[in-house]
């Protein structure tokens, strides 16, 4: 009778493993061997040379050769901002298609690199179910949840219809004296700290603008609870680390299921952010209801405004849709503009005579002590230039994803359905037929005129993506940077420490690898 059990329970378990492996064999065909030909198949059939294997498995001894050249280099020169071979160091394995659209391996994906302005503007500006995004890493859905930047469809149209409310520039210009009283608060911290120095200070300005970002988020999203929200940011923090781990490993299907040690904890820590936002959530409808009033001022409480207006049963979001829409604007809400904040400082501190010239220009519309507020951040069109530069050369997002899911024709190039597109912001940067031959170099007057006319595209500054899902927290990071940088300004000189080592990476967002140390020197009151 056990015997019978047993050898039952063997047979079951023996055809659950066969099922498991049978499902990877055919998840990896469907992978590595189909997509691949039929994609290269349909490129063949527009007359693009060589055998479809060589075309899709252009990993050549002479490929691998030149990507072993590109990456051996580690750091650069703190004067070159020619970050390619660092963040893509496969660029110069690429294989080109048609002009600047090239073959691309994106981890185990073969991915078309579009370098081409006009079809990255098709592609960006045309209807969104067309082109949506390829579905996110488990590690980075478990960082974002699945808010605004990676929902699609419909549930897109929804979430994005009731978020926008909050970012809405009215409902930003209040939050102006928020962002300026956390930037206010390091920055004493600052001079306190150089006072007891002789009047200077070491600073590395990464880690603190992390934790300044993570405040003024925690403060303009969470009012209140914001003590909660930098929980929420601590524990994002190390899920950013998990992510960024699990996108250098080449990974099973399935493996993100097992219970290994990095998934345990990686679980622990998406408890722990959800726990605290239905804390957070939960307590805001019940003083609202409580009150019988608005649910408040912040990002949230305009969220929960708007979702409770629209509410007909189908268009609200359920409680778990609003905790994902805060996990999204908690994480790209403050880790971008950290990133901004930290590689505005580099450039001003390895450009003196910027500095001047910015500092001048913020005493002249600021004045020397006090609030700065909304309408006086509107007049620093010097220090709006180098955030719109800074972007540029260093913008936290370097390369952005898309699918086709039909056949398509990209300004002449027939691209078959299923074809996974990555925009090389990064690299769309630095192209020197749009934004000339100084495009390497850090030259903030070339948007004098203008944002769109920087360069010899309209749209050319990717920074914050474009079209219908280009980003909806502009308007705050660059207020928030524009604060912060002014309110620095002011108080201090600046300049980047010996000991910076220049090596830029891309851990799901662009930064300096090993921080930024910058000394700071007060300036006279
Ligand atoms: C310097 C700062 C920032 C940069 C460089 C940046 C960059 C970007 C980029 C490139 C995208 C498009 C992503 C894609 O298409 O795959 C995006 C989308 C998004 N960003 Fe930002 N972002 C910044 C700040 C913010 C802030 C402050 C918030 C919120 C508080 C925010 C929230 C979002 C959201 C929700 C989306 C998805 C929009 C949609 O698909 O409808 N971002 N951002």
């Amino acid at each position: 009778m056990f015997g019978m059990v047993g050898s039952g329970a063997a047979l079951m378990v023996a055809a659950a493993l066969a099922a498991v492996a049978a499902t990877w064999l055919w998840a990896a065909l469907a992978h590595l061997v189909w997509r691949p030909y039929a994609v290269a198949r349909a490129f063949a059939r527009q007359g693009v040379r060589g055998p479809a294997y060589r075309l899709y498995f252009g990993n050549t001894r002479e490929s691998k050769a030149m990507l072993r050249a590109a990456t051996s280099g580690h750091t650069l020169d703190r004067s070159s901002h020619d970050i390619i071979p660092r963040v893509m160091p496969q660029h110069r394995a690429w294989t080109s298609l048609y002009g600047k659209v090239y073959l691309w391996w994106f981890g185990s994906t073969p991915a078309l690199c579009v370098g081409s302005y006009d079809m990255v503007k098709r592609i960006l500006s045309d209807k969104v179910e067309l082109y949506p995004k390829p579905s996110p890493p488990p590690a980075l859905l478990a960082l974002m949840g699945m808010g605004l930047v990676f929902t699609q469809g419909d549930d897109w149209v929804r979430h994005r219809r009731i978020v926008s409310p909050a970012f809405a520039m009215d409902k930003l210009k209040m939050m102006t004296g928020a962002m300026a009283a956390c930037a206010g608060e390091v920055i004493r911290e600052w001079e306190s700290r150089a006072a007891a120095n002789g009047g200077e200070v070491m600073v590395e300005v990464g880690k603190q603008f992390a934790e300044l970002t993570a405040d003024v988020i925690s403060h303009t999203a969470f009012g209140s609870s914001y003590r909660q929200g930098k929980e929420v940011f601590l524990a994002q923090r190390e899920l950013q680390l998990i992510a960024f781990a699990s996108f250098a490993t080449t990974r099973l299907p399935g493996a993100q299921y097992a219970p290994t040690k990095s998934n345990l904890r990686r679980w622990r820590l998406e408890r722990k952010v959800r726990d605290t936002l239905v804390a957070i959530i939960d307590e805001r409808m019940r003083m609202a209801a409580a009150k019988e009033e608005a649910y408040g001022h912040d990002l949230l409480g305009l969220m929960l405004e708007a979702n409770a207006c629209g509410e007909d049963g189908k268009s609200a979001m359920s409680m778990d849709e609003i905790i994902d829409e805060c996990e999204t604007f908690f994480f790209a809400g403050h880790d971008t503009t950290s990133h901004l904040l930290t590689w505005a400082m580099f450039l001003l501190g390895t450009h003196p005579e910027w500095q001047h010239r910015l500092r001048a220009e913020v005493l002249r519309e600021c004045g020397t002590g006090g609030a700065i507020t909304g309408d006086a951040l509107n007049k620093l069109k010097l220090v709006m230039m180098v955030i719109y530069e800074t972007l540029r050369l260093y913008g936290a997002v370097t390369r952005i994803l898309r699918t086709t899911t039909a056949d398509v024709d990209l300004c002449g190039v027939k691209v078959p359905k299923g074809t996974l597109l990555l925009i090389p912001i990064a690299m769309l940067h630095r192209d020197d037929e749009i934004w000339g031959a100084d495009a390497g170099e850090f030259n903030p007057l070339r948007f004098r005129n203008d944002v769109g006319r920087a360069a010899a595209h309209p749209s050319a500054l990717l920074a914050f993506a474009a079209g219908p899902r280009s980003c909806i927290g502009q308007d705050f990071a660059m207020m928030e940077a524009q604060a912060t940088l002014a309110l620095i300004l002011r108080r201090f000189a600046f300049e980047v420490a010996p000991e910076y080592v220049h090596a830029p990476t891309d851990i799901v967002t662009l930064q300096p690898l090993q921080g930024l140390p910058i000394v700071l020197k007060v300036l006279d009151p």
